[in-house]
């Protein structure tokens, strides 16, 4: 049996949509795998109810077939599903790591992406990589149509999970189909400055780069109390915040000294509007781990 602890991850940061994401230290997905005849599937863990074991409708399954590796599955869920956390994707990245080393298939790392990506496309309709990316390869990832870049980075962040339900299927729908010269240009030199503050694990410039004129505003109204947490958060202290994912999870960074304010801030804040809610102080991690 192969176990893998694959971890929780926030895509887009504001102005990388469907191309950033970052590995969260937790939460995190357990994969066990055993070589079966057939696959089957079962789940454990937050949110377990809620999720299909029919392989044809669950993540592991696409990766079951891309790999060709028939398994018999347990997955323990740590992320909750519908969180803008990569609960689906965290699942998919596991067993294609753990799929990938039970049936000694010898693919590196970077190729296991877009297998892993394949399931996303089952529960979201697209197979969008900036989730599956970090959680197989850990710290800041780029994803695009070319190929994967990582950068290991140390960011403090805070995740606030409002118990609100936001589909990425659904929060897909929202997103504008066209945008303005000057809103890509805005957003292009957010995304730029936000690499240069991976790269310089400088959270100053993190937060800055997170603004985003273009998706954020119409997935940001999906979330009772957006604007209320995002004010609280950076009166706080965070540097930048925005919809983590699809949402309805909300990402802050900060320094490292502000995040127990932070998280307190917006806990305070979902509270004041009637949503209960959990924060997660974490930071940007490693990715899957063979246990
Ligand atoms: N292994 C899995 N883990 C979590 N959700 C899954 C899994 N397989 C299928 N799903 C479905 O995917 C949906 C959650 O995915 P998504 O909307 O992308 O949320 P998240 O942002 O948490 O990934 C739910 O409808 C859930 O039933
Ligand atoms: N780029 C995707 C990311 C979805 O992330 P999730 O954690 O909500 O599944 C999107 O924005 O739709």
């Amino acid at each position: 049996m192969i176990t893998v602890r694959a971890p929780a991850t926030s895509a887009n940061l504001g102005s990388g949509f469907d191309v950033f994401g970052v590995a969260l230290d937790r939460p995190a997905d357990i994969i066990r795998v055993e070589r079966a005849e057939r696959t089957t599937i079962e789940i454990t863990g937050v949110g377990s109810q809620y999720i299909p074991t029919d392989p044809e409708k669950n993540t592991v399954g696409a990766v079951v077939d891309a790999l060709d590796a028939p398994a018999r599955i347990e997955i323990d869920k740590g992320v909750r599903p519908a969180s803008g956390l990569g609960s689906s994707a965290a699942s998919a990245a596991g067993a294609a790591v753990a799929l990938n080393e039970l049936y000694d298939r010898g693919l590196s790392r970077t190729d296991l992406v877009p297998i892993a990506a394949e399931g996303e496309a089952v529960v979201s309709g697209t197979a969008h990589a900036d989730n599956v990316a970090p959680s197989i390869l850990g710290g800041f990832t780029i994803a695009t149509a070319d190929g994967v870049e990582s950068v290991d980075t140390e960011i403090p962040l805070v995740a606030c999970l409002p118990e609100i339900a936001v589909s990425t299927r659904d929060a897909r729908r929202v997103v504008p189909e066209t945008a303005s010269m000057e809103d890509l240009v805005e957003t292009v030199g957010n995304a730029a400055t936000l690499s240069v503050g991976m790269c310089q694990a400088d959270p100053d410039l993190v937060g800055r780069g997170m603004a985003d004129p273009l998706v954020t505003p119409a997935r940001a109204e999906l979330i009772t109390g957006y604007d209320a947490v995002r004010e609280a958060a950076l009166d706080a202290g965070a540097t930048g915040v925005t919809v983590s994912g699809a949402g309805p999870s909300m990402l802050a960074v900060c320094r490292g000294p502000d995040r127990r304010d932070v998280a307190t801030a917006m806990l305070d804040a979902f509270a004041a509007h009637d949503v209960e809610a959990r924060a997660y102080q974490t930071q940007i991690s490693d990715g899957a781990t063979i246990l």
